[in-house]
């Protein structure tokens, strides 16, 4: 059924366990983390960003919404990384039930301003709202640690920021980055800093970037033909630590594109006859389905729909 995301995130914050926000572009993907939810009995958010809204356009926004109406389990559609007031717009118009306003890379009060805008829009028609503080890409090695520091949310700037918005649940900047490369060996998770933040912020606190990169996945995505650089991804147990500390909602995309993409390239590698699209979508849709189960396994979510 559709939920908003807040129906989803607060009772998972509350019991102690976190919910995927598995990105979708397109039918296979949306298919996958549906099944996978269904199978685990596990809430579940489908995020679309404005990549995918623009690639999949309403073809996609009709299908995730009408799709989530009809699951067995709660489902958001959720839209990921909002850049504008009229981004948030389009997403409530085509029925989004969560949506997030990124205005991280702005300075403290532009962020407060844009955000609030945005939360009394979305609220007056009943869909709740992520912020982000913090600026979340990628800091490089060369990076100085105070700076560093200074890119990291900031416990008491959150406590403020979430007051004077009033958003629903905050994306925290605690040593994640998007994509495959997250850091040298072990990629850093702040979790002193993340404790910090949960002790003053009650509300559900969101982690991007949290994909595991799994070297069995790159493996299999180099046997199949693919080219990566040394991947590395967030460690399980970093995962498990986070939500202990208040983490509810963990993003996972990149994880599910490698899944997806190694299959396809096996596949057309294992049978270059083949040229029936449901020949090697539909192994790579059973793949990202199980990557799915996996993550919500490591979650906690199992069972909690
Ligand atoms: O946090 C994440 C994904 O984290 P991951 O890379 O660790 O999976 N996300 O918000 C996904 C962002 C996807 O945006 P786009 O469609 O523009 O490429
Ligand atoms: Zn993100």
């Amino acid at each position: 059924m559709l939920v908003t995301g807040l129906e989803i995130l607060k009772k998972a914050r509350a019991e102690g366990y976190g919910v995927g926000a598995f990105n979708t572009n397109n039918m296979e993907f949306t298919q996958a983390i549906l099944e996978a939810a269904e199978e685990m009995k596990s809430p579940v958010i489908l995020a679309l960003s404005e990549g995918a809204m623009k690639y999949g356009g309403r073809a996609l926004t009709r299908m995730v919404v009408a799709l989530a109406q009809e699951a067995r389990v709660p489902v958001a559609v959720h839209l990921d990384h909002g850049s504008s007031y009229e981004s948030v717009l389009k997403a409530l118009r085509e029925g989004f039930t969560s949506v997030m306003i990124d205005k991280s890379h702005e300075d403290f009060e532009t962020n407060v301003r844009e955000t609030k805008r945005v939360v009394e829009a979305a609220h007056a028609v009943g869909v709740t709202v992520e912020a982000e503080l913090g600026r979340l890409a990628g800091i490089e090695e060369h990076v100085a640690v105070d700076e560093k520091d200074a890119l990291l949310t900031n416990p008491e700037e959150a406590r403020i920021f979430m007051e004077r918005t009033g958003a629903d649940y905050l994306a925290v900047a605690i040593g994640t980055s998007h994509g495959a490369y997250k850091g040298k060996g072990r990629p850093f998770i702040d979790h002193p800093r993340l404790e910090r933040i949960a002790a003053l912020v009650p509300a559900p606190l969101v982690l991007h970037g949290a994909s595991a990169v799994p070297q069995a996945l790159v493996e299999r995505f180099r046997a199949a033909g693919g080219e990566i650089g040394e991947a590395s991804g967030i460690h399980p147990e970093d995962i498990k630590k986070a939500i202990a500390l208040g983490i509810a909602k963990i993003n996972t995309d990149t994880d599910l594109r490698l899944a997806f993409t190694a299959l396809v390239r096996e596949t057309l590698g294992k049978n270059p006859k083949e040229f029936d699209p449901r020949k090697y979508l539909g192994p790579a849709r059973e793949a990202v389905k199980e990557v799915v189960k996996s993550r919500m396994e490591l979650f906690g979510s199992v069972g909690k729909a």
